[in-house]
């Protein structure tokens, strides 16, 4: 079995040796899939991780535009069309200046499996560019946006690729972003998700990340007769997943102690309350000011520059900023000061060393392509009353995103439990998302 792993491994990366991300993402899934493929001979011999590996397309293209100071930009922009089998491409765009090919190719690559765990339609893909929104003007984003989408219209369409939001890509920049792809084609569909609620948008979408990834921790504490009540409870990031996944951590009795941006974190040791929440809120939605000005607000906290929050003890740890923000050391961290589930909101936030201490130390530790899911899954929600040409109530929405962050927990339940009964969360995301994708493959035949 190591042999088969290792071989497989080998492979991808003498084709994608400079990619490490990517190369990580493959790993895990490869340790996990391959041991299942080799005792089903259905999958067996079929070279369908193969397949898996190999982006079905990707587009590569040049953006330039203009500053407000008139000077021209040039940015890369990219979408990775990773897999169609269970249905067209999805998910999102991100802006950040860390954008490359192998974090982009990392992304889709785990967007596959986590759409196919949804339970709907969607198969994968990922885009962004390497433009940095950090202290722009609001007409700079809109020329930039513009200019992005005036080539990658000709790429996507509601039933061939639907983009999204992700890191520097929020609400502002999907209008910016929807507005052309409109004017270009001449018609109004459901191309992209996370739209305005005046425009097709839908409710609960812009919560429906962060409240996933609580729902998904509250099933996992359930197996274990226990909840968020009383608990306390740290957050990296104080963007869009972190915002959503505290406000519901508060809302069902959990004490967040902490909230990070890229300039360190703030420890607030009376806890972030909703009208905190919201103080953080506005800061980063409409003043798009750092995470530290808290302290100015709420003088009783701390800002440690520079580091992340995962020396504070905490029972619940919610990592929601960016990739490989938590690794080994913080892992024996948090396991030494008492922390019992860790879950993802970010993609790929802990590293391979951290996961592999978390699953020695037997804690509940959910991976982001499972417990982030509810964000995706949402947006398949607002495709869906897209083409109904209607709109459900944010209750409506709400259950339904409840449903599915239960079934995806079913299944990882169905395909990650070990012979001594503990989950491996991991493996049980890996093989659910892997079976349905596979099975599409093999029924299309080799294309
Ligand atoms: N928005 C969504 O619906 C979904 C997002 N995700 C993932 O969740 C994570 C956060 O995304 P969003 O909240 O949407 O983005 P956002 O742009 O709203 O917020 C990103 C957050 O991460 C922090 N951050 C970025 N780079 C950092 C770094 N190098 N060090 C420390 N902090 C850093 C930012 O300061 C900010 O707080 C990402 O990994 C994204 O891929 C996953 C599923 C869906
Ligand atoms: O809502 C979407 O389509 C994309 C969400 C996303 O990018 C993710 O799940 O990482």
């Amino acid at each position: 079995m190591k042999r088969n792993i290792e071989a497989f491994l080998e492979l991808v990366k003498e084709r994608n040796g400079h990619e490490p991300e990517f190369l990580q993402a493959v790993e895990e899934v490869a340790e996990t899939v391959i041991p299942y493929i080799v005792k089903h001979d259905i999958y067996y011999g079929k070279n369908i991780l193969l397949r898996m590996v190999e982006p079905e397309r990707v587009i590569s293209f040049r953006v330039c535009w203009v500053d407000d100071k008139g000077e021209i930009q040039v940015n890369r922009g990219y979408r990775i069309q990773m897999n169609s089998a269970i249905g067209p491409y999805k998910g999102g765009l991100r802006f950040h200046p860390t954008v490359n090919m192998s974090i982009l190719k990392f992304l889709a690559f785990e967007q596959v499996f986590k759409n196919s765990l949804t339970t709907l339609p969607m198969g994968g893909g990922k885009g962004g560019s390497d433009f940095d929104p950090k202290g722009k003007s609001d007409n700079e984003i809109m020329r930039f946006c513009h200019a992005f989408m005036s080539e990658l219209f000709r790429h996507i369409g509601p039933n061939t690729d639907i983009p999204a939001g992700d890191i520097g890509v929020g609400s502002r920049e999907i209008g910016f972003l929807f507005g052309m792809y409109k004017k270009l084609r001449n018609e109004f569909t459901g191309v992209i998700t996370g739209k305005g609620m005046t425009w097709g948008g839908s409710l609960i979408r812009p919560e429906a990340t962060g409240y996933g990834n609580v729902y998904f921790a509250q099933k996992m504490l359930e197996t274990k007769n226990d909840s968020f009540k009383g608990k306390d409870v740290i957050v990296s990031g104080s963007g869009n997943v972190a915002q959503y996944a505290a406000e519901k951590v508060i809302q069902l009795g959990g004490k967040v102690l902490t909230l990070s941006d890229s300039s360190g974190y703030i420890y607030d040791a009376n806890g972030i309350d909703i009208d905190k929440l919201a103080f953080v809120m506005e800061l980063k939605n409409v003043k798009r000011g750092r995470i530290s000005e808290y302290i100015e607000a709420y003088p009783t906290a701390k800002f440690i520059k520079g580091k992340t929050p995962w020396e504070i003890k905490c029972d619940i740890a919610l990592p929601c900023a960016t990739q490989n923000e938590l690794n080994e050391e913080d892992a024996n961290t948090l396991l030494n000061n008492g922390c019992i589930c860790v879950s993802e909101g970010a993609n790929m936030p802990s590293t391979k060393e951290a996961i592999t201490a978390f699953h020695k130390a037997k804690i509940l530790f959910a991976p982001g392509k499972a417990s982030n899911a509810g964000g995706v899954a949402t947006s398949g929600l607002e495709m869906t009353q897209n083409s109904l040409r209607y709109k459900w109530t944010r209750e409506e929405v709400d259950n339904k995103l409840k449903d599915i962050m239960s079934d995806i927990h079913k299944s990882c339940l169905e395909f990650g439990k070990d012979e001594d009964g503990y989950v491996d969360y991991v493996k049980g995301a890996n093989i659910a998302g892997f079976v349905k994708v596979a099975e599409a493959m093999l029924a299309q035949g080799i294309v």
